[in-house]
């Protein structure tokens, strides 16, 4: 796909900032740029942190959505879970009650500033009240790797189906998914940041650190680009979303709807943590799933939740040298190719 000129995206860019019903991440309010292009919108919002290099796949994923579209379904819905940040035990029904019905829940654990009782507490509060459900937690690196061995051991009662990047590194995942295997635990272990933020998303499959891949659409540069990397890696793979709006969701069911096998639910309901939204009818679960449907985004819901004007410099900014990496490249692959 060629790339679109910076013009071009410039000219229909909106910038929202949306308020979150609960902290996520550290965040209470979640920015993104919107483009448009002929194939609908797509969504650009690489979190803070990440410098130029790191959001150049995300501009990627949104001209795939807005320039090229996505590859056919093989499933109509996604199965989803519910998410639960690093809440007390007294707040998680609250936060369940806003996914409906699911069959799945992924529960934040290994917060700063919190101790192992509260993930037991938390973990176990969740069992309580959905005694069938899969559960599944993230660690989001938070562990050294006895530390991690201690808490699955502690987690283990309430019935895990696996831990997302319970510690930092390769090495690390690959530690803590031999011994579990050592110690005849159950308990699968997922690479999230492993591959999300790795130069190859390839490795921690060639190194044996996993069971499952977490894969993110915009990330890896898109549905496609995603595709094709869950391939080469031959492990079975969830989906789960950036904490985007229903836009970026849309990209996420679009990869979950397009795999061949899809063995987990998929961390894409996390709209519902969301307190607004740039469409009127959002990719919110329905009886645990997402349908795979286009999203009809509404200008009042842009001019509602529009960022003010030194964030929308700040991110058009971004969008442009973002732009220039993408333009760097394309040369680049283009001298390579006539050389
Ligand atoms: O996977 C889910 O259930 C929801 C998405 C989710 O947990 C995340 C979304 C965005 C950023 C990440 O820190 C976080 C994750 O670690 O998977
Ligand atoms: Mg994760």
């Amino acid at each position: 796909m060629p790339l679109p000129s910076l013009e071009d995206l410039l000219s229909s860019a909106r910038v929202v900032s949306i308020p979150m019903r609960v902290k996520f991440r550290g965040v209470l309010h979640r920015e993104a740029l919107l483009v448009r292009g002929p194939a609908g919108w797509g969504e650009f919002s690489p979190f803070l942190e990440y410098d130029d290099d790191e959001s150049a796949p995300w501009l990627a994923s949104a001209l795939e959505a807005a320039w090229a579209g996505y590859p056919a379904p093989v499933r109509d819905s996604v199965p989803v879970n519910a998410t639960v940040p690093a809440v007390g035990p007294e707040a998680v029904e609250g936060v369940l009650a806003r996914f409906g019905p699911v069959g799945a829940v992924k529960v934040k654990v290994a917060e700063r500033g919190q101790d192992l009782r509260d993930d037991v507490a938390r973990v176990a509060e969740v069992r309580r009240l959905l005694p069938d459900a899969g559960i599944k937690v993230d660690a989001n690196g938070g562990w050294e790797v006895t530390e991690a061995l201690t808490a699955l051991d502690a987690l283990a009662p309430s019935g895990l189906q696996y831990v997302e990047q319970p510690v930092a590194d390769i090495p690390g995942l690959r530690a803590v998914r031999l011994e579990l295997r050592r110690r005849g635990s159950e308990i699968l272990v997922a690479a999230d940041e492993s591959v999300r933020r790795q130069e190859d998303p390839l490795l921690v499959a060639r190194e044996d650190a996993a069971d499952v891949l977490v894969v993110k659409a915009a990330p890896l540069g898109g549905v496609r680009r995603a595709l094709d990397i869950i391939r080469q890696a031959g492990l079975p793979a969830v989906v789960s979303s950036a904490l985007d709006t229903s836009v970026g969701i849309r990209s996420g069911v679009a990869l979950a709807a397009a795999l061949p096998d899809l063995p987990f639910a998929c961390g894409l309901a996390t709209v519902s943590l969301m307190e607004g939204d740039v469409t009127d009818a959002s990719l919110v679960p329905e009886g645990g799933r997402l349908p795979v449907r286009d999203v009809d985004v509404r200008e009042e819901r842009l001019l509602r939740f529009a960022a003010d004007g030194s964030r929308r410099s700040w991110w058009l900014e971004r969008l442009a040298r973002t732009h220039a990496v993408l333009a760097a490249r394309d040369r680049k692959s283009a001298a390579g190719d006539t050389e």
